[in-house]
């Protein structure tokens, strides 16, 4: 019974230590992602949380049982033969200090351990997402291969180093057992006394030197466990993208259930950045995207068009300044409603496996006809097969059941960005963003998604990143920017003029 109460205490407090990791890192801020390599945070929710699973929770369990064990039995021998207590006390002292020499290095031993772990992973995951330029170049295998053994490596001396630190301690332990148990042989032959109770003391005496040895070995183990609970923990702690502070006031103020209405974006005087102790990206950038406006960024590579539509969404550091949208500040709305209220269709749209139905509405809000509606608008665009696609079917076949694999990876290029397109056009909001979203697809494709934006959002605001002068020769403005700023800002005629 009590195993069971244990054993499922700790499954729950692994559990609840799990839930708080995943949140904490799904709500970390971008620049958190840029600033910690992925492999390191597969390290914390791999061999970190399978110790709090299985290793930590009997450890724990094994230093109680342990220190209960060598409390009694040293109890036992010195009620009949008080004059052991002394040499017991040295020995003892002298395992504890060893114990807590080997602790100290083997927790920075694992920490090292760990920590050569993390590029292993980062080296593995980033080799998977270059494999096709590493097959295509000469000479790239070799190159990664050494790579990566000189990162096995470092990792495997530092597991060495474990192993040299167990043997270390066995043998001290092994030393101090074997004291322990000669004196109580010495105290047993010189103070001789009742045979009956001289064998008990001596039995518990050579048990006794066993139990510290399983003592020091348990708490050291312990405290190295504890370290996996310490890194856990440390990330359980990532400051949240909205901060609790920012959660309180965006829910005292009131956003009105349809917001936003009419699609008013206002950029006043925004400078933004990454990161706190980053430059500005964005620097004093000021526009108005009147209701069922279409505004065009164009600009060099660099030059900050994405950070701008980055800055709708509340992903960069707003240093000054704000972004308006139908008369309210942008920080006044849980992020969360902001989001869902802007529509993003990326250069590169993030495809999940499952189906078209869970891609486009992964919560199941919506409606089966919108979706349908959708879906149908879209799969209307002829898109080309591309070489990589591994789909046999055309886009006027896809429907709402049709599988997707990870990445989207048995669709082409463009029917993904069709899907993407899809999706927004799913939730039709007065605000929609799009961010190079036709840059890969070929000439006609863009025409046709072009097309199916101006039909399918004929009164929202529509934000477009574009590197194709052709792709927003209908917009009503063109925003120049270039090194973070807005150099001008046209009427598309007049753009086209100057840049012809
Ligand atoms: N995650 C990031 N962390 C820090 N700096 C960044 C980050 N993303 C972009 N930057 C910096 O911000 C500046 C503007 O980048 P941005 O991606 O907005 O340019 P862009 O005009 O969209 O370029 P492109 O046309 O190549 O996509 C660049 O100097 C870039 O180095």
């Amino acid at each position: 019974m009590h195993n069971v109460f244990y054993q499922r205490g700790a499954w729950v407090a692994a559990g609840r230590l799990h839930s708080e990791l995943v949140t904490a890192v799904l709500s970390a801020p971008v620049s958190w992602f840029d600033q910690n390599p992925i492999g390191r945070a597969i390290n914390r929710f791999g061999n970190d949380i399978r110790s709090l699973d299985a290793v930590l929770v009997s450890w724990l369990r094994q230093s109680a049982d342990n220190a209960l064990r060598f409390f009694l039995r040293l109890a036992s021998i010195a009620s009949i033969m008080p004059i052991f207590a002394l040499p017991a006390a040295i020995i003892c002292s002298i395992g504890f200090v060893i114990g807590e020499m080997y602790t100290r290095a083997q927790v920075s031993i694992k920490r090292l351990t760990a920590v050569n772990y993390s590029p292993v992973f980062t080296h593995f995951t980033d080799t998977l997402a270059g494999m096709t330029v590493i097959r295509a170049r000469q000479g790239m295998e070799t190159v990664f291969q050494e790579l990566l053994a000189d990162k096995l490596v470092a990792h495997t001396q530092a597991s060495e180093a474990q192993y040299n630190c167990n043997r270390w301690v066995s043998v001290r332990s092994d030393l101090c057992a074997a004291s322990i148990a000669a004196a109580a042989g010495c105290v047993a032959y010189f103070k001789s006394g009742p045979p009956g109770l001289v064998g008990f003391s001596l039995t518990n005496a050579i048990g006794l030197s066993q139990t510290i040895l399983v003592l020091v070995r348990t708490l050291n183990e312990l405290e190295v466990e504890l370290n996996s609970f310490e890194r856990v923990r440390e990330y359980t702690q990532i400051e949240p993208e909205e901060s609790v502070a920012e959660q309180e006031k965006s829910r005292t103020k009131s956003v009105p259930a349809g917001w936003p209405t009419s699609g008013c974006v206002e950029f006043q005087h925004v400078t933004a950045r990454y990161h706190d102790d980053g430059p500005d990206v964005l620097k004093d950038v000021s526009f108005t995207a009147k209701p069922g406006q279409r505004i065009a960024i164009v600009g060099r590579t660099g030059s900050g068009k994405s950070t701008l539509g980055l800055s709708l969404l509340r992903f960069t550091d707003i240093v000054s300044g704000r972004v308006v949208i139908d008369g309210i500040d942008i920080t006044e709305i849980p992020l969360h409603r902001l989001r869902t209220s802007i529509s993003l269709i990326p250069q590169e749209p993030v495809l999940f496996s499952g189906d078209i139905r869970s891609n486009l509405d992964p919560f199941g809000q919506l409606d089966e006809t919108d979706l349908q509606t959708a879906l149908s608008a879209c799969t209307a665009i002829e898109v080309p097969k591309s070489d990589d696609s591994t789909d046999d079917s055309h886009t006027h076949s896809l429907s709402l059941n049709t599988p997707v694999a990870s990445n989207g990876e048995n669709f082409s290029q463009g029917q993904r960005q069709v899907l993407g397109l899809a999706r927004a056009i799913s939730r039709r909001t007065k605000v929609v963003l799009l961010d190079e979203a036709t840059a890969s697809v070929d000439h006609r494709t863009d025409e046709h998604i072009q097309q199916l934006v101006r039909s399918q959002f004929p009164d929202s605001t529509i934000i477009a990143i574009a590197h194709r002068l052709r792709t927003i020769i209908d917009y009503d403005c063109v925003i120049v920017m270039g090194n973070g700023q807005i150099l001008e800002y046209v009427y598309l005629f007049l753009s086209v003029l100057l840049w012809n």
